[in-house]
């Protein structure tokens, strides 16, 4: 999970900046050969994406990288026929890999397949780079944990290919799809999704010229995804914007004479970011963590899940600490959870019920359980957790024909569009009594807009709705700060 705030490096202008890009690059690749190899870095289309390309071929320090030991993968690409120039990887084989030569194996470099007789269509090179993801995965993952992911950024504040009000923004399963008609030519494109982007170690956001500057001055105050797709573009361990003068003319505390930072330099803004003001709420978390004390097999859940290339989705330790907590002031000794992802949330609520309790867990990717069973399993929770694979609804109504015995406590987090309907069937499973916890429900307060394009933003307005209906439920929704930014939860009890 990404507990520090973006920075914010300004460079004088966009040679500059480009410059500034490649040096960061190169430096961070030789740092991290020292500790670990292959390394993984996404490259980005775009004018400063491959201008700082162009800065790495002619830098002195480029020979000072192993390049034997880096993979390239591309973060979107303009499904084109190969070698056409526009397509990403041309602009990046012309910019750098060329000048390379032998010192980067071939096999190190994975293109997005091209428009052909065997790839007709964009969703076709999709799954095939998928295909090609996973097979360079570590372990069971999905996808290699990339060390370095490069982003440019439109001025509408797209990233990759992912466009505003686009469906493709709000994908939580697959990690590339294809993009029609987009916005920006050509109109075929393919994309990672966010849950890999996020997946990322350290994610450089990269933009220059005045065009970009209100759109870098959004996504750096947290705004919705939905209209700025760069305020999701963050890393796991790191976020960096890189911008120029011109770029940053619209923060706040910006030369508003564009005087900017002396030639050469690039001087650190503080953006009000999704994370409160100056990162004040990732301090707060920081600051109560000793409090929270996460225990190390927890972390060791939440970095198996962070290893395995799963989405950096899950609860925070402090929101884990709050979930056992109300197990434990409700008595719970039988817990259901809807949405396990890596089990981070899961070790949380197996605290509680103990030795004799237990906890039914319902995911729906057989990769992601296939992470949640060994972690749990090697925290030797394995006795009183079951993790179930299959579509939630149908697991719960399965649940409901068989009369089971009532839940104590029933925590929702999973796919937000049906949450009307997991609230249906929690409620089945439920006796007086029994506590129903469901997250992200504020959603950076994208609840209240009636018609925000966001579908999971729909299916949480219609969860509220159901439950303010439901007689049988005495329910309240908690608004919540923290590193995972601005968002909230719902706690109900059945009566
Ligand atoms: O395929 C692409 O076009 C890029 O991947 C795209 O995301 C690009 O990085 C931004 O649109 C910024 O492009 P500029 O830097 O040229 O404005």
């Amino acid at each position: 999970m990404s507990s520090a705030p973006p920075e914010v490096l300004v460079h004088p202008d966009a040679d500059v900046l480009a410059a500034a890009t490649a040096a960061r690059l190169l430096t961070r690749l030789v740092d991290l050969q020292s500790h670990r190899s292959p390394l993984h870095v996404v490259l980005t289309g775009g004018t400063v994406g491959v201008a700082a390309l162009r800065a790495v071929a002619v830098s002195p320090v480029r020979d000072a990288v192993d390049w034997s030991g880096v993979h390239l993968w591309w973060g979107d690409e303009r499904f084109l026929p190969a070698g056409d120039p526009d397509r990403n990887e041309t602009q990046a084989r012309e910019a750098l890999i060329d000048a390379l030569g032998d010192a980067l194996p071939p096999g190190n470099v994975h293109p997005v397949p091209a428009l052909s007789d065997d790839v007709p269509d964009g969703a076709t090179a999709a799954r095939r780079y998928a295909a090609e993801l996973r097979a360079h995965a570590t372990g069971d993952g999905l996808a290699p944990r990339f060390d370095v992911l490069l982003l440019g950024m439109g001025p509408d504040g797209h990233v990759a290919s992912l466009f505003p009000g686009r469906s493709a923004l709000y994908e939580t399963h697959l990690l590339v799809v294809a993009e029609h008609d987009s916005p920006k030519p050509p109109p075929d494109r393919v994309s990672l999704t966010f849950p890999l982007l996020q997946s990322a170690r350290e994610v450089w956001v990269v933009a220059a010229g005045t065009e970009k500057a209100p759109a870098v001055a959004r996504a750096l105050a947290g705004d919705d995804v939905g209209t700025t797709p760069a305020a999701a573009a963050h890393g796991t361990e790191r976020t960096l914007w890189l911008v120029d003068v011109a770029a940053a003319s619209s923060l706040p505390g910006a030369p508003r004479d564009g005087s900017g930072p002396a030639a050469g330099a690039a001087e650190g803004l503080r953006p009000r970011t999704a994370s409160g003001a100056d990162g004040a709420w990732a301090a707060v978390d920081a600051y109560v963590a000793p409090l929270v004390a996460e225990p190390a097999a927890a972390a060791a859940v939440r970095t198996a899940a962070a290893d395995a290339g799963l989405p950096d989705i899950a609860v925070s330790a402090a929101q884990g600490r709050l979930l056992e907590l109300l197990a434990r002031a409700s008595g719970a000794r039988r817990v259901l959870e809807i949405g396990t992802l890596g089990g981070y949330s899961t070790w949380w609520l197996a605290q509680a019920v103990g030795a004799t309790g237990t906890v039914l867990t319902l995911e729906l990717s057989d990769a992601h359980a296939t992470v949640a069973r060994a972690s749990l399993a090697a925290a030797g929770l394995t006795d009183r957790v079951e993790v179930r694979v299959g579509p939630a609804t149908d697991s719960l109504d399965r649940l409901v024909a068989d009369g089971t015995e009532p839940f104590d406590l029933v925590f929702v987090d999973a796919d937000k569009q049906q949450l009307a309907d997991y609230l249906d069937r929690a409620v089945a499973l439920a006796r007086p009594g029994t506590v129903v916890v469901v997250d992200n429900v504020v959603r950076g307060g994208a609840v209240v807009e009636a018609d925000h394009p966001d579908d999971r933003v729909q299916g949480v307005r219609a969860f509220v709705e159901r439950a303010t209906g439901d007689g049988r439920l005495l329910g309240t929704v908690v608004q919540t700060v923290g590193e995972k930014g601005y968002d909230g939860f719902a706690l109900l009890l059945v009566r």
